[in-house]
Order: C-alpha cells, then sequence, then structure tokens
C-alpha cells in the first residue's frame, strides 16, 4: 500500500512531463541547440556508409590505393566531427540542466517550509524526501537524455530509412516489416511501465520514511530491543520494491526483446536477399555494403527507444509526485472577514475579574509590549473558536469546542487539561499553526486572520514541551526567535537560566542540533525557551516548557520568567503546580471546553478535576475525555 496521500488522477506521461516547461524555459535556447547538434552528429554518422559505397564501388574496385586513404580520411573526419559534436552537446547541456534540478529543489524547498501543519501531519517525511532527492535527479537525467534522444533517435530513423529506400526500395521494405510490431509494442509497454514506475518511486518514498524513523528512533529502538521487529518492517519494504523493480525489469526486457529481435531478423533478410541480388549482378556491392552499414547504424537508434521510453516514464511519474507537493496550497496569507460565528467585539462569557491587579505591575515593555501598544491593547482573546482536526473521522466532535477565553494585557494565563484534552491544540492555534474552524482569535483587538503571518509570529514567541534544536550554533538558534545582538541573546540564556552553555567547548558558538553536540533534554528546553523570549515578545505561548527541568533550575528559570512575563501576555500550558504558580490565571480545559477560570487558590476550592489534576492524584486524570 502506498503511502502517499493526495494522489491525483494518473494522466498522460506527455501532459505529466509538460508541467516541466516553465523550469525548462530559461535554458530553451541551449536544449533546443544542444538537440540539433545532436541530430547533426547523428546524421553524420550516416554518411559513412555512404562514403564507404563510394569506397567499395570506387578505389577498392579500381584497386587504387590512393583513392581508398583518401577515403579512410574522410571518415576518420567524419567520425571525429561526430565524436566532437556530440561532446559539445554534453558540454552545453550539463550546467543549465543542473541549474534547472537546483531550481526545482529550491522551489520545492521554499514550497514545504510554507505548506501548513496539517500538510506536514498528513504526508510521511519519507516521501517528500524522496521528492526532493530520487525524483529530481530523475528528471534531470530525463532531460539531460531522453528528451533529447528521443527527437534525435527519431530523426536518426526517419533519415536512415529514407536512405535506406533511396539505396533500394525493396531491401528498405523488408527492414521496414518490424516497424508496425515495435510501434505496439512500445504502446503496450507505456502504459503498462507507467504503473510499475508510480507504484516504484512510491515504495522508495517509504522506504524512505522507515530508515529515517529508524536513524531518529534508534533510542528506542536500542532500548526496546526492537532491532528484529524494525529489519523485518525494513526487509518487507525492500522486497517489495524489489519486486516492483523486478516487475519492471521484465517488462523493460520484454520491449527490449522485440525491439532488438525483430529489426535483426529484417536485417537478416535483407542481407540474404541484397546478396543473392549482388550475386544476379542486379545489385553492386557497394550498395549492399552501404545498406547493411546504414542498417546496422540505426541498430542503436532503435535498440534504445526501450529505455528511453522507460526512463521518461518515470520522470513523468517524477513530475506527477513533485507537483503532487506543489499543487498544495500553501498557509493562507491574510482573510478578509472572518468564519466566525460570533460578532467583532463578543466578549467572552467566562473571562471574569478585572484588569488592575495585572496591569499595575507593567514595567518597560519590549518592542512589542503593553507598554508600546499603548490605547490599542486589548490582550489575546479567543472568541467562540472551535476547533476540528481536517483529518478527524467524520461526525466525531471538535477537540475545541466554542473557547472563550480573555488573557489581558500583560497577564499570564495557565492552562491546565488532562492528558489529550486539546492544550497543545489550542496553543498552536494563536501562531496559526492550525486555522481556527470556527470563531476567532485577536491580539490586542485585531483578527489573527487579518495580519500577514509575519506580523504575527513576530509578536507571537512559542517555546513547546519538544525542544527542537537546529544544527547551528546556539547563538543561532536562539537568536532564530529574534533579538538582535550578544546583549538580546546573554538576557535570554538569562532568563532561560542557560548559563551553562558558556561553558561548551565554544561558547555561543558551539554547534547543537542533530549534527552538533548532544544537549540534555533540560538544556535543549532552556535553550528553546532563551530562543522564545529573545525577541521580547507582546505575546508568549509556553507549551508546558519547565517539564524536563530539575525543581532548582525550574525554580530559578521561573523567577526569571515571571520578570519577563511581567512585560508580555503569556498562555501556557502547565501540568504542575510551580508553572501555574507562574501564571496571573488558571482556566482549565475539559471536554473540549474552558470549564473553569480564576486563580490557582480559587480553583483549587471550586474545581474538584482541577484539584485532582493539580494533586498529581492520577484519577483526576480523565484520558480520552471524548
Ligand atoms: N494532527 C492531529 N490530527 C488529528 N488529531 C490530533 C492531531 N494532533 C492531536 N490530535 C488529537 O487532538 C486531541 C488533543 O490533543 P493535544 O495534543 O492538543 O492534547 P494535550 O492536551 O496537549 O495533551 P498532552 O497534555 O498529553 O500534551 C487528542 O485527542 C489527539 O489525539
Amino acid at each position: 500500500m502506498s503511502t502517499t496521500p493526495d494522489a491525483p488522477e494518473p494522466r498522460s506521461a506527455v501532459r505529466s512531463l509538460l508541467r516541466l516547461w516553465p523550469y525548462v524555459r530559461p535554458v530553451r535556447a541551449r536544449l533546443f541547440t544542444a538537440a540539433f547538434i545532436a541530430i547533426v552528429a547523428s546524421c553524420i554518422g550516416l554518411v559513412i556508409p555512404l562514403v564507404l559505397k563510394w569506397m567499395v564501388d570506387g578505389p577498392v574496385a579500381d584497386r587504387d590505393p590512393a583513392g581508398v586513404w583518401l577515403g579512410a580520411l574522410y571518415l576518420l573526419l567524419l567520425g571525429l566531427a561526430e565524436a566532437l559534436l556530440f561532446g559539445l552537446r554534453r558540454w552545453l547541456v550539463a550546467r543549465p540542466l543542473s541549474r534547472v534540478e537546483a531550481e526545482m529543489r529550491a522551489d520545492l524547498y521554499r514550497h514545504l517550509q510554507r505548506l501548513p501543519i496539517a500538510f506536514h501531519d498528513r504526508w510521511p517525511s519519507g516521501q517528500l524526501l524522496s521528492r526532493a532527492t530520487t525524483d529530481l535527479m530523475l528528471l534531470r537525467m530525463f532531460l539531460a537524455f531522453p528528451l533529447t534522444f528521443l527527437l534525435v533517435n527519431g530523426v536518426t530513423i526517419v533519415v536512415g530509412v529514407v536512405i535506406m529506400l533511396v539505396q533500394d526500395w525493396t531491401l528498405g521494405l523488408v527492414v521496414l516489416v518490424p516497424a508496425v510490431p515495435v510501434l505496439l509494442t512500445c504502446v503496450v509497454f507505456e502504459k503498462k511501465y507507467s504503473g510499475a514506475a508510480r507504484r516504484a518511486q512510491d515504495q522508495v518514498g517509504d522506504l524512505t520514511t522507515v530508515v529515517e524513523e529508524s536513524v531518529l528512533g534508534i533510542r528506542i529502538i536500542k532500548g526496546f530491543g526492537r532491532h528484529r521487529s524494525q529489519a523485518r518492517a525494513f526487509r518487507e519494504l525492500s522486497g517489495k520494491l524489489r519486486g516492483t523493480e523486478l516487475h519492471k525489469a521484465r517488462l523493460l526486457a520484454t520491449i527490449l526483446g522485440v525491439i532488438v529481435t525483430l529489426p535483426e531478423l529484417a536485417i537478416g533478410a535483407a542481407l540474404v536477399l541484397g546478396a543473392v541480388r549482388v550475386a544476379d549482378g542486379s545489385l553492386s556491392a557497394g550498395t549492399l555494403v552501404a545498406f547493411l552499414s546504414t542498417a546496422l547504424a540505426l541498430r542503436w537508434p532503435v535498440d534504445s527507444i526501450g529505455f528511453l521510453l522507460a526512463m521518461s516514464q518515470e520522470a513523468a511519474t517524477a513530475t506527477e509526485r513533485y507537483f503532487e507537493v506543489m499543487d498544495a496550497e500553501p498557509e493562507s496569507g491574510t482573510k478578509s472577514g472572518t468564519k466566525s460565528g460570533t460578532e467583532s467585539g463578543t466578549r467572552s462569557g467566562t473571562e471574569s475579574g478585572t484588569r488592575s491587579g495585572t496591569e499595575s505591575r507593567k514595567g518597560g515593555a519590549g518592542s512589542g509590549g503593553p507598554a508600546a501598544r499603548g490605547a490599542s491593547a486589548d490582550g489575546l482573546r479567543f472568541e467562540n473558536v472551535s476547533f476540528r482536526y481536517p483529518d478527524a473521522p467524520a461526525g466525531s466532535p471538535p477537540v475545541l469546542d466554542r473557547i472563550d477565553l480573555h488573557i489581558r494585557p500583560g497577564e499570564s494565563l495557565a492552562l491546565v487539561g488532562a492528558t489529550g484534552s486539546g492544550k497543545t491544540t489550542l496553543t498552536a492555534l494563536v501562531p496559526r499553526l492550525h486555522e481556527v474552524t470556527l470563531g476567532r482569535i485577536t491580539l490586542d483587538g485585531a483578527d489573527i486572520t487579518g495580519m500577514s503571518r509575519r506580523e504575527l509570529r513576530s509578536r507571537v514567541a512559542v517555546a513547546f514541551e519538544e525542544p527542537t534544536l537546529f544544527s547551528a550554533s546556539v547563538e543561532e538558534n536562539v537568536l532564530m526567535g529574534g533579538g538582535d545582538g550578544t546583549e538580546d541573546l546573554e538576557r535570554a540564556l538569562g532568563v532561560a537560566q542557560a548559563g551553562f552553555v558558556h561553558a561548551l567547548p565554544q561558547g555561543v558558538h558551539t554547534q547543537v542540533g542533530e549534527q552538533g553536540l548532544s544537549l540534555s533534554g533540560g538544556q535543549r528546553q532552556r535553550l528553546a525557551l532563551a530562543r522564545a523570549v529573545v525577541g521580547r515578545p507582546g505575546f508568549l505561548v509556553l507549551d508546558d516548557p519547565l517539564s524536563a527541568l530539575d525543581v532548582h533550575t525550574e525554580a530559578a528559570v521561573e523567577a526569571a520568567l515571571r520578570r519577563v512575563l511581567a512585560d508580555t501576555t503569556a498562555l501556557i500550558v502547565a501540568h504542575r503546580p510551580s508553572t501555574v504558580l507562574l501564571a496571573d490565571r488558571v482556566a482549565l480545559l475539559s471536554g473540549g471546553r474552558i470549564t473553569a477560570v480564576g486563580t490557582h487558590h480559587e480553583l483549587l476550592r471550586t474545581s474538584p478535576e482541577y484539584a485532582h489534576l493539580m494533586s498529581g492524584d492520577p484519577a483526576g486524570e480523565q484520558e480520552d475525555q471524548r
């Protein structure tokens, strides 16, 4: 079973390949020149039999050594010209085609970055990797070779057949007899091979996914001794791929058998017939030599049709696979209007309390802080927000159901709920990693769907429980969150209690991430937190950011975070009382709804579910609530 989602209806190979035109257009002059040069080179090859005919019927028959030497010189010059022209063709196409491949890869990468999280949730990474590597390599090979040579060989065959018919039309017709069965075989082959090529390329993607998962999950595999089951999964997939490749090889062998055998038989028949006519004196020996040399010169153009068609079919499949990703809708930018079921300005029914208290402790805010926002400050609002994952089964209840929540400017609100209650989903809606299904979210009164992604993401910083670091230096990883220099970097490292980086071999310039120094879970989490706070964001979304820290480090981070949170409107997913205490208020998420809002102590008193969750009593966990 293929794991390629969104596979469209298959289309003809030519229609698929025509989609490459925008990429090929800029290099079309070189490609056409190269094809023209190859046609000239190939036709020069067809002049050689004519020189042979002249030699056999002239200098050889007249026993004229000087004429034979002259003929040999002509042959040498023709051979040299043919070789030089083919070399020139290759030189002409090499550079532009590697540029086409690089541009297609860059476009794919750019597009992948812009595709919504929902797309990445659905597509296995191996399918994307194989499109960016194997498929693009197949396309470059197609543009360099089959595209030109299907044309060159076609022209060469036509010119060669005309030359043979002119030499002797009866022998020419004998050689032409296999044309019809060969053409029919090509049509049948194309149909069958296209299905096999698609299967094989999808299976390469599946195999890439398994290899990638095995490498990323090597600790789990080793820790649980799952080598065998993982190896079995790998063997099964590679066995399937092998089966498909063998099927392709059988199809190719069949077409090659037909394409090679029938013309050879026809040439043999023409040879016998020609020899009889030379003996009769009705045909010159030179004509027979020229005829057979031309027929033999056409062997390669005819024999190559099979694998040129196969490579073209693989390229058509690669094009389809490439555009399946490129056709996926990127994240929408701004929207006019909202999907809201609420009216703008609707206020939450669950919001409670007044602004005093939280606003009183706002100090010198950063660029996006409440002080900078002045009178328009309204904080973060969820208005009647519902959300359902796009791939959720039909009829299943939404993960979030009519959420109304107001986090006032400079306020920090902790979001508490049982495992799977939708906390991460709720936080992901703020930076628009997912789009709300209904309702709207506003920052300082402005609907987030009306902002550009760039603006939204410059105002909202996020840190997730699973801290991802990139293969780059500590400094680069942290400054990815904004900020512009050593001062911001040091401040952020201070807030996140990440002073340990100064003890690394090259300090903040030490490479970390997948290809760098391995850091502990807590160290990674602190760098991710530094990244979230470095740009002094106006809005901060933290998804259980302290879960991997020991109690002492957690207390130190919390003390520093408290200073940051004084300037920031924050939504913090929390599982532990210590994290909850960072916040001014707490909201309880249960059954997809906000069921209670208040201070930690208020909720401890009034909400048994909250009290259970905070007590660490497993009975309080309402796993899989819905
Ligand atoms: N990409 C997805 N597609 C479909 N359903 C999803 C997806 N991600 C999460 N869910 C479902 O949405 C629900 C809420 O998940 P979410 O991760 O938001 O919970 P959570 O409260 O953050 O849990 P935890 O405390 O364990 O991190 C779960 O039932 C989960 O199975």
